[in-house]
């Protein structure tokens, strides 16, 4: 599967690799203590990266549980010098400094990134191990996938799920356009990894199903072109007004709105945890290069089975031809029931 997405930090396009190749070299420094923040850094305000295009990031600032706030308000930034390295992404939490009024014709400045919780990371192609970050502390991601039109596909799914679980985020599926076809042997491939599903079409959105699950939390939307995703964006957020359809092949125009990524809070009325969502939709993205993935990063997804694979032999791929791998003595005697060994079956698909 080829990486289709054009940079969207088009300004370096190599900042970000050349990041996390320096980080991996040893640090003989990493031990001391970090130098004191300059002065001028004690006063920065802290903001959630919402949109990033060509070198400038827009960042939501002093947003707190009360999204009526009229403190909170959108800044836009560039990075400081000392950050032209470090990758920025929408959902990281930065420090700004400068003028962070958010007034029409101010640019504020970035001067840290905090640490992220979760990292969704890609590979230029599945051979290339360097890593790209494209989305920071999501914790779940949606995957919309058609049942008919375009056509499902198990393998893309896996995709999904394998950059999720390597990313630490938890996935969910949705399945639209139900009303075109039956969407039940499709989802039995998945049914092993307890990934909760919602079932849509035009006159049954699950609305208030999906909403219940974003509440109070951050979740990044993918799928493959045509498959419905921008209509239930607009559906759960209708100020976003994504771009509904295909572009005209002709004009290339058809789309409203731009198309790189963006956060968008999402109000979730009637959810039990009544605090708004986050939902980030990645237009651009329609594929992912999993290079990066290790198997150690998969396991994170799979803790019940991450216990029975350290008793492995040092170096098991874990697969079926894998000689003497626990997973399989753990079938055998009884450790793994049907639904755990439906499980293994998954994993090593998306192992492969
Ligand atoms: N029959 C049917 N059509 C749907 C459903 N959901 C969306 N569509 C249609 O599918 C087409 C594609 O929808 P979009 O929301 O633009 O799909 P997208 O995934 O955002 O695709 P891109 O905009 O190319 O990224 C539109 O014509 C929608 O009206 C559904 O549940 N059933
Ligand atoms: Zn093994």
């Amino acid at each position: 599967m080829s990486w289709l997405t054009p940079d969207e930090d088009a300004d370096d396009p190599y900042a970000e690799y050349a990041d996390l190749q320096v980080r991996q070299r040893p640090n003989p420094k990493a031990n001391r203590p970090r130098t004191k923040r300059r002065p001028e850094h004690a006063d920065a305000v802290t903001g959630m990266i919402t949109a990033v295009d060509r070198g400038r990031y827009t960042a939501l600032v002093e947003t707190g549980a009360d999204p009526q706030d009229p403190r909170e308000r959108t800044v836009l930034a560039s990075r400081a010098r000392e950050l032209r390295r470090t990758p920025i992404v929408i959902g990281d939490r930065v420090h700004l400094v400068g003028d962070t009024s958010g007034d029409t014709g101010t640019l504020s400045r970035i001067v840290a990134v905090e640490d992220r919780r979760t990292l969704l990371r890609r590979s230029a192609d599945d051979s290339d191990r360097i890593e790209r970050v494209m989305v920071a502390n999501a914790d779940q991601m949606l995957i919309v996938v058609a049942a008919a039109n375009p056509e499902p596909r198990v393998r893309l799914v896996d995709r999904y799920l394998v950059a999720a679980y390597d990313a630490g985020i938890s996935p969910l599926i949705c399945i639209t356009k139900v009303d075109l076809a039956d969407p039940e042997p499709f989802l039995s491939h998945f049914a092993a990894l307890e990934v909760p599903v919602f079932r849509s079409e035009p006159d049954a959105w699950p609305l208030a199903e999906i909403r219940e699950s974003l509440a109070g939390r951050t979740t990044v939307f993918v799928g493959h072109s045509g498959v419905g995703k921008s209509t239930l964006i607009n559906a759960l957020v209708p100020e976003a007004e994504r771009a509904i359809g295909h572009v005209n092949e002709v004009t290339g125009r058809g789309r409203h709105t731009s198309s790189s990524s963006v956060a968008l809070r999402a109000a979730t009325p009637g959810a039990a945890n009544g605090a708004a969502g986050w939902v980030i939709d990645t237009p651009g993205v329609r594929s992912f290069g999993l290079g990066h993935v290790t198997t150690e990063g998969m396991l994170r997804g799979f803790t019940d089975l991450a216990e029975i694979i350290e008793g492995c032999p040092r170096g098991c791929t874990h697969q079926d031809d894998a000689p003497d791998c626990e997973l399989d003595a753990a079938i055998a005697d009884g450790r793994l029931d049907a639904a755990g060994a439906a499980r293994v079956e998954s994993l090593r698909r998306l192992l492969k």
